[in-house]
């Protein structure tokens, strides 16, 4: 069903870049290079049943049900490892900052320096990662090496240990640039800041640890249950409010600069934090007279806005134009970039949006979700907002605040149509 709203058939597909590869070394290459084929599902189920995927899964998750740290107390653990991060979240970091005075108060190098944003000590960093070790760590990324931890006060915590080439490369102004941003910002749909630690080689950040994984594991089903199309619009307007926040940021707004489906983390109710500031940068001071950062070239391939490729300056519309991709990703499943596949499907937007004012948006719907009125009204819609938010020129794209208003207005819409109709 085609909403009479709509009018996207005939338009231009855009600009998108047929080419999205980027040579400069601070390119981060992750979501693109190592990207497989995505595999389409024929079936309709909201099980992935693909069978070693679920055996991943069952190993997965006997080994999660084996991480919880052996010498904690037995009822914070259990209880920490039931909440819903977001649930805990405000009442546990009201519970962390005051812990963190007390520790503070026996040595100057764990005192609060500003609001928000404290200094650990090696000592609490080892006792909460048993000594990093590997059976904590949870993930690898351009930064270093991931670990899940329990501080003192039962939080749950992911700890960041930096690698020492991108200290050594980059992480002087990088760590402080994350641990400055960070300090700064606090919003649900973020991945809060607990605090971080340098000594001498080591450059740790202690962040909110968000216990269901990423969006794109879930998208790719590494979960066992397919993310349904009410879930993928929430995660979407979870994600604008996340960066309108950002943006809207009154003193010093904030360009997040690496959106992408991998730095979105998914809590127990499948809402959605995003993660990873390692690249945020301060936005220019509109006060100051100047419209935008002008910087080297960063972000991850397949995301980045061919504007800032072309200019290197950077504004709050490089996000948009992320998020834009973002969208695309949500309803195809598919990921930005999908080099195994025939070359008019590769650049997963570039197909869409053709599809799309082609009139055949249908067939970009991921096939694991059902053609019903709602899912296939809603994928249309935004699939017209995406068209937007990848504008070639930054001008023409929509600011990330009226993004989430027309993801909110789709939102209501879909909600109606499903109450109408059986099929989900
Ligand atoms: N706060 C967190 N809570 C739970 N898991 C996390 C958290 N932060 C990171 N992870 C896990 O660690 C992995 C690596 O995260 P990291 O942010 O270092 O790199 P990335 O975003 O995957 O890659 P890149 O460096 O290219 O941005 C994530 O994919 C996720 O699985």
């Amino acid at each position: 069903m085609r909403s009479p709203l709509f009018g996207g058939r005939g338009r231009s597909s855009g600009g998108i870049p047929t080419n999205l590869s980027h040579s400069g070394t601070s390119t981060t290459f992750s979501s693109s290079a190592s990207a497989s084929s995505h595999k389409s599902a024929t079936t309709t189920s909201s099980s992935c049943k693909n069978p070693v995927k679920s055996a991943a899964r069952s190993v997965a998750e006997a080994l999660v049900a084996c991480f919880t740290p052996p010498e904690q107390d037995k009822k914070s653990s259990t209880s920490a490892f039931n909440n819903d991060s977001s649930a805990s979240s405000s009442g546990s970091r009201k519970r962390r900052s005051s812990n963190l005075s007390i520790y503070g108060s026996s040595n100057d190098s764990t005192r609060t320096k500003e609001p928000g944003s404290v200094k650990f000590t090696m000592e609490e960093i080892l006792k909460a990662t048993r000594n990093f070790s590997p059976s904590f760590k949870i993930g690898q990324g351009g930064f270093g090496t991931v670990y899940k931890g329990q501080l003192g006060d039962g939080t749950l915590v992911a700890v960041k240990r930096a690698k020492k080439i991108v200290y050594d490369k980059h992480l002087g102004v990088e760590f402080q640039s994350e641990v400055q941003t960070l300090s700064k910002v606090e919003h649900l749909n973020l991945v809060k800041f607990y605090g971080f630690l340098e000594h001498d080689d080591e450059r740790i950040l202690v962040v909110e640890y968000v216990p269901n994984g990423t969006l794109r594991e879930h998208l790719d089903c590494v979960h066992g249950n397919v993310l349904d199309f009410a879930s993928r619009l929430d995660i979407a307007i979870d994600v604008a409010h996340a960066i309108t926040y950002l943006h809207m940021y009154t003193d010093h707004p904030v360009i997040h600069r690496d959106i992408k489906s991998s730095n979105i983390l998914l809590t127990e109710n499948s809402r959605a934090k995003v993660a990873d500031f390692g690249f945020a940068r301060l936005a220019a001071d509109s006060e100051s007279g100047a419209t935008h950062v002008s910087t080297q070239v960063k972000g991850t391939a397949g995301y980045l806005d061919p504007e800032y490729l072309k200019t290197y300056q950077l504004t709050e519309k490089s996000d948009v134009y992320s998020f834009g991709v973002l969208l695309v990703e949500l309803v195809t499943g598919r990921r930005p970039i999908e080099p195994k596949r025939e070359l008019k499907e590769r650049i997963t937007a570039r197909w869409a949006v053709k599809k799309f004012t082609n009139g055949d948006a249908i067939l970009v719907l991921d096939p694991r979700l059902a053609r019903s009125p709602a899912n296939n009204f809603a994928l249309e819609k935004i699939l017209e907002l995406s068209l937007q938010c990848l504008a070639p020129h930054r001008q023409n794209r929509p600011a990330m605040k009226k993004c989430a208003e027309i993801l909110w207005s789709i939102r209501k819409d879909y909600k109606e149509l499903l109450s109408t109709s059986d099929v989900i």
